[in-house]
């Protein structure tokens, strides 16, 4: 098979322009929570529309009821899963960023709980909440405490998706096998089977970069 030396990930950008335009179909409620976040000021760092569109395929492949979100921002990701069919329960610790998803979902089947992730979900575990798929997408020094919580809150061959993961290693300084990190613990974890997905990260400004995100199956 014929291939191109010089294709890196610079040149990524024209595939994935052309992924989006071809694979995605127009969605004005997606667009106007774009808008609306930017117009409050929110930061752009919702995932990528075919980022979008994967969480939603994801979902229905496990045939998620019930999704958990962790880090909400604007309510972009969550506007995927609840469009897929989904009851979406999010997390989110910035009230603004909870008001400005609560009208951008409106109309939706979500339900936005204000506070840090690391206190409400011992809430969620305590009241005995199961959910068919997690996202985790808040804080990146704490992506093994959320995971370790999703395990229990996630029915048996239920989903688990954490995002930035391959961001966080390099940032944490834990590539290094013998720094514990989200892969190593996951990686020894029986509750679970998991695998790590390398990605394109396109940036506005500079070149691309890799990103990654980790999923795994609850046994
Ligand atoms: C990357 S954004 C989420 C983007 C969103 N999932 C999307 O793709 O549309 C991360 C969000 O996590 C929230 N967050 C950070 N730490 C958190 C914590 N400890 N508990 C709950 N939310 C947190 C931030 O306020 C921010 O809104």
């Amino acid at each position: 098979m014929a291939q191109d030396a010089s294709f890196n990930v610079a040149q990524t950008s024209a595939v994935i322009a052309l992924a989006t335009d071809s694979l995605l179909p127009p969605n004005p409620r997606l667009d106007n929570a774009l808008t609306n976040s930017a117009t409050h000021g929110l930061r752009p760092i919702q995932v990528t529309p075919l980022a979008g569109q994967l969480l939603a395929i994801q979902a229905q492949l496990v045939g998620a009821k019930s999704v958990l979100e962790i880090g909400v921002l604007g309510g972009y990701s969550t506007i995927w899963f609840a469009e897929a069919g989904a009851r979406v329960t999010g997390i989110e610790i910035d009230a603004r960023h909870r008001d400005i998803a609560l009208e951008n979902v409106k109309g939706l089947d979500v339900d936005i709980l204000l506070g840090d992730a690391l206190e409400v979900l011992p809430r969620l575990a305590a009241e005995r909440r199961v959910f068919d798929f997690v996202f985790i997408d808040a804080s990146w020094e704490t992506q093994w405490e959320y995971f370790d919580w999703a395990v229990k809150l996630t029915r048996p061959r239920g989903a688990i998706y954490v995002d930035n993961v391959v961001r966080a290693l390099v940032e944490n300084e834990t590539l290094d096998k013998t720094k514990e990190s989200l892969v190593t613990r996951v990686g020894r974890d029986e509750r679970v089977r998991a695998t790590l997905v390398p990605t394109v990260f396109q940036q506005k400004s500079a070149e691309n970069e890799v990103d990654g995100f980790l999923l795994a199956i609850v046994n």
